[in-house]
């Protein structure tokens, strides 16, 4: 059973959409990856999954309970993308201080408190957070998000501005966190690091889900792995060129294809290449469609607004097309 459902969440900001109804669950153990451009609406996203911000309409239910329910907040954890800290205070106090509005007892905080720092090799655990670095002060904001001993994480860019070691170090405790039975809600810029960890995914643009499933299903629906032909052909008086021409085409019946055509025509194949797109090609195409089939029903809208009156929403150009076509390829 899904661990946290979201159903048609929406969020507008006076007359501006940020989220436009997205509706999806999470199993529980899985890390689960929200993907998208700069102002897709992920982080308002993750905000109402936390119940730090109210939608405008839907529900976000985590382990059966609803925001504002203080068992939701004992069950979840967050890492906001920015965290200001207490700059007065020691990581130790810092932790001790959430710890005790959770009601965690205190010798259960300090124990896990220790552990947690020690996993995060955090140093100078007694310098003021006010004097720690960028990267430091990360990894407390991190354990705070774990003090309670949350079923469910939301990490918001957790490793985003940190160097490449600490970087590598954030995302694998990610990985031990979900070895470890943890239901993880993980949104990057990095995608590398989406893929590494994320077990299913959903793409954001302009408020709307573009696509969603595991990383695998979403590449073989934009296009999977591509072959690669190249081929030289008859110049036209018998002779091969030097020149090499590529095909690119979806599968092997398409190699066979090219090479029927190429060596009908005198040509030869002289190499075959597969490519596998990578989760930034992939985003790259999904947010331009996505951007295109925004733009092309901002136009409809404007040439048939005449026309719409009386019909309802979904019919008059707002629909979930883009969604409903994303998880018909998954
Ligand atoms: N409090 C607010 N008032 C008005 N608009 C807001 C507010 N918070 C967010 N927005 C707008 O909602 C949209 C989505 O913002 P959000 O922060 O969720 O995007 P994001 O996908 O997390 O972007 P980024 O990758 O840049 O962090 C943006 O256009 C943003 O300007």
């Amino acid at each position: 059973m899904a661990i946290l459902e979201v159903d048609d969440l929406r969020k507008e900001y006076g007359g501006f959409t940020a989220v436009d109804g997205s509706s999806f669950a999470i199993e529980r153990g899985e890390v689960f990856g929200v993907v998208g451009p700069n102002g897709a609406g992920k982080t308002t996203t993750l905000k109402m999954l936390a119940g730090l911000i109210e939608p405008t309409a839907g529900t976000a239910v985590v382990a059966g309970h609803t925001p504002g329910d203080p068992e939701m907040a004992r069950r979840l954890g967050f890492l906001p993308e920015e965290s200001p800290l207490y700059e007065e205070m020691t990581a130790t106090d810092y932790l001790e201080f959430f710890a005790d509005l959770y009601d965690v007892p205190r010798t259960v905080a300090r124990d896990r408190i220790d552990r947690t720092l020690e996993r995060l090799d955090l140093e100078h655990r007694d310098r003021r957070l006010g004097n720690m670095s960028k990267g430091m002060k990360r990894k407390v904001a991190i354990a705070r998000a774990l003090v309670n001993d949350p079923d469910v994480l939301i990490f918001d860019e957790p490793a985003s501005g940190l160097d490449p070691l600490t970087t590598n170090y954030i995302i694998e405790f990610t990985q031990e966190l979900s070895d470890e039975g943890k239901t993880i809600v993980f949104s990057a810029h990095n995608l590398f690091h989406v893929e590494s960890v994320c077990d299913r995914i959903i793409i954001m643009n302009d408020g709307r889900i573009v696509a969603r499933g595991t990383i695998d299903a979403i590449r073989k629906a934009h296009g999977g792995t591509e072959y690669h032909v190249y081929a030289t052909v008859d110049a036209g008086n018998g002779a091969p060129i030097d020149d090499e021409f590529r095909h690119v085409v979806a599968d092997m019946a398409g190699v066979e294809s090219v090479r029927e055509t190429v060596e009908r025509d005198g040509g030869r194949i002289t190499d075959i290449q597969t490519e596998t797109p990578t989760l930034e090609d992939i985003f790259l195409e999904v947010a331009s469609e996505s951007r295109e089939n925004s733009e092309s029903r901002k136009n409809n809208e404007g040439r048939n607004g005449a026309e719409r009156d009386g019909r309802d929403g979904d019919e008059s150009g707002r629909s979930d097309s883009d969604e409903d076509t994303a998880e018909a390829r998954t």
